[in-house]
C-alpha cells in the first residue's frame, strides 16, 4: 500500500480502455506492432520508452489522430471509431506537447474551450461554468493568471493551463503526451499528483522513470514500436530491463516514501551500456546489476514475449 496520501490507486474493475493487437506502419516501416494493454477506470497508465519508441504515435492512435492498420481500440467496451467527434470529445481529453497558438485568448478563455463538447452551437458560459473554470485554474495554480494573455505565460504555465482546459472538459479518459516536459520539479510532482487524484482514467507518456514509478498504477514500456514490458512499476522497472532498453546502468531500491522502485542511474557511458560498465566507478556492474546483487527473481517479471538480448 502506498504511504503517500492521494497516491493510492483510484482504479476500479471496470475496463476503460482495451487495446488489442494494434499495429501501424508508414512507408512500409513498422512504427507500432502488435500492442496489447488495457486500463481500468480510474487507473493511471504511464507509457515509457526511449526516444522514437512510438509513445506519441500510440497516443495518436488512442485519440483518433491516426487510424491503426490493424487492431482494436475499445473505450468502455465501444469501438472508438463508432463515436461521433463530439461524443468522443466528451469522453476523451488530450493534452499535447506542442501548444497551439492562442494569441488573442486570456488564460481563462483558453480553459473555457474545454467546455465546448458540452455546449450547443450558441452555448454561452454560465455561472456554473465559471465555477468549473475557476476551480480548474486553482487546481493547476494559475488563479492569478486567469486574466493574463495565454501567449504571455511561461512554457510551464501554458502546460498547466492546457491541463486545466482538459479538467474543465470533464472527460472519462485523459490522454497526455509528456505533460511534465516544461515543468519545474515542484509542478512535475504537483501536476502528476493532481492527475492521479482527480479520479479520471489517465494515459500519459512520460520520460522521467522515477516520476512514472511514483505516480503510475501501471506502465507500458515500448521499444522500437513493440511492447516490451507491461505491469506494475515493480514489474516493469527492473535493472535488467532499464539496462537493455535504455542502454544505461541503473541500481534500483525501494523508495522510502511510496515503496515503488527508485532508480539510481550511473554515469560514464561514453561508449554506451555494452562497453561502459567496466570503466571507473562503473566497475562491478554488469548487465545492469551490481555484482553479488541477486535480483534474479525479479529479472523477467513484466516482460512481454521473449527475452530481449
Ligand atoms: N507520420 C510519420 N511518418 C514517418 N515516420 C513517423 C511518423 N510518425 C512517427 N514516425 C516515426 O515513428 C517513430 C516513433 O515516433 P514517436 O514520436 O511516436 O516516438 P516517441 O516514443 O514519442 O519519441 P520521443 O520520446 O522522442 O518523443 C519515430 O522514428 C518517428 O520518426
Amino acid at each position: 500500500m502506498s504511504l503517500v496520501s492521494g497516491l493510492t490507486s483510484n482504479s476500479t474493475s471496470e475496463l476503460a480502455l482495451d487495446v488489442s493487437d494494434l499495429s501501424w506502419q508508414v512507408d512500409g516501416r513498422s512504427i507500432l506492432s502488435h500492442i496489447n494493454f488495457s486500463v481500468s477506470a480510474g487507473e493511471m497508465l504511464g507509457i515509457i520508452g526511449p526516444n522514437g519508441a512510438g509513445k506519441s504515435t500510440l497516443l495518436r492512435c488512442l485519440y483518433r489522430y491516426i487510424q491503426p492498420d490493424c487492431g482494436k481500440i475499445q473505450l468502455f467496451e465501444r469501438d472508438i471509431a463508432d463515436f461521433t467527434s463530439k461524443a468522443f470529445a466528451r469522453e476523451v481529453a488530450v493534452v499535447l506537447q506542442d501548444t497551439p497558438q492562442h494569441f488573442e485568448l486570456t488564460t481563462a478563455q483558453l480553459v473555457a474551450i474545454g467546455l465546448t463538447p458540452h455546449k450547443g452551437p450558441f452555448g454561452f458560459t454560465n455561472a456554473a461554468d465559471r465555477v468549473l473554470i475557476a476551480d480548474a485554474l486553482e487546481k493547476v495554480g494559475l488563479t492569478d493568471k486567469a486574466s493574463q494573455c495565454y501567449e504571455h505565460l511561461s512554457g510551464g504555465e501554458k502546460q498547466r493551463a492546457l491541463i486545466a482546459r482538459a479538467i474543465v472538459q470533464q472527460p472519462k479518459l485523459l490522454i497526455l503526451d509528456e505533460p511534465t516536459n516544461h515543468l519545474d520539479i515542484r509542478y512535475q510532482i504537483q501536476i502528476m499528483e493532481l492527475l492521479h487524484s482527480i479520479g479520471i482514467t489517465v494515459i500519459t507518456s512520460i520520460h522521467d522513470l522515477n516520476l512514472a514509478s511514483a505516480m503510475c498504477d501501471s506502465l507500458l514500456l515500448l521499444e522500437a514500436g513493440k511492447g516490451i514490458a507491461y505491469g506494475t512499476p515493480q514489474q516493469v522497472l527492473t535493472e535488467e530491463t532499464i539496462g537493455q532498453v535504455f542502454g544505461v546502468c541503473a541500481q534500483i531500491s525501494q523508495h522510502p516514501q511510496h515503496g515503488n522502485p527508485q532508480i539510481c542511474y550511473y554515469y560514464g557511458y561514453e561508449n554506451g551500456y555494452e562497453n561502459g560498465y567496466e570503466k571507473g566507478h562503473m566497475k562491478g556492474h554488469k548487465n545492469g546489476f551490481l555484482k553479488g546483487d541477486d535480483n534474479s527473481d525479479n529479472k523477467h517479471h513484466g516482460h512481454l514475449g521473449e527475452n530481449h538480448d
